[in-house]
């Protein structure tokens, strides 16, 4: 019998996705800043995304993902990802903390908006109709995985139309939220 190496490695606690077939991407502050209440003068790196599929984006096909959220506050506002609903809402969503801490923001299409707790072993389930955001609320970098059909798709537009009913702030050391 073959036995062969993995194309693809997850070093799950200190480093990334490595290996064939890997996307990857990193956001800069300017191109989300219109997300913040107020904003910051300088550029840094804000996100990293990694993600790992296999052919076609049909249904049944799989990504795995890794999200790296830096910890950039703007005037005490945490750092967040975009946010987004999966285009077919047949499609779930596995969130999984890796390391740092942060919320994982949640929407229904109502509007409703809640939040859990994010953090090394937690698991988060993300129904189909619900939008997600992550927020990192630490001062280390928030690294959460992720398993997804390739099939999904993301929708920015319905979260540009309705953004999440809660910004998220850390003054002196203690999460705030403000609704919108
Ligand atoms: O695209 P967003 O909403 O900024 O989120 C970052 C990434 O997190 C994931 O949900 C998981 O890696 C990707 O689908 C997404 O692109």
């Amino acid at each position: 019998m073959k036995v062969i190496e993995p194309s693809v490695i997850h070093h799950i606690q200190n480093g990334v996705l490595e290996g064939k077939d890997i996307e990857s991407y990193t956001k800069r502050y300017h191109e989300v800043n219109y997300l913040y209440e107020k904003q910051r003068e300088d550029d840094p790196i804000v996100y990293e995304v990694y993600s790992y599929s296999k052919g076609k984006d049909i249904l049944g096909n799989l990504n795995w993902g890794l999200t790296v959220l830096k910890p950039v506050y703007s005037h005490n506002e945490c750092n967040m990802t975009k946010g987004h609903f999966h285009v077919n809402k047949d499609c779930a969503e596995i969130y999984f903390g890796i390391a740092g801490v942060g919320l994982l923001l949640l929407m229904d299409e109502e509007g409703h908006t809640w939040a859990e707790k994010v953090y090394e072993g937690s698991l988060h389930h993300i129904d189909g109709r619900i939008a997600h955001r992550l927020v990192n609320t630490g001062d280390e970098d928030l690294k959460v995985g992720a398993c997804w059909p390739t099939s999904a798709g993301h929708d920015y537009h319905a979260i540009e139309k309705r953004e999440f009913g809660y910004r998220v702030y850390k003054r002196n050391g203690q999460i705030e939220f403000e609704k919108r």
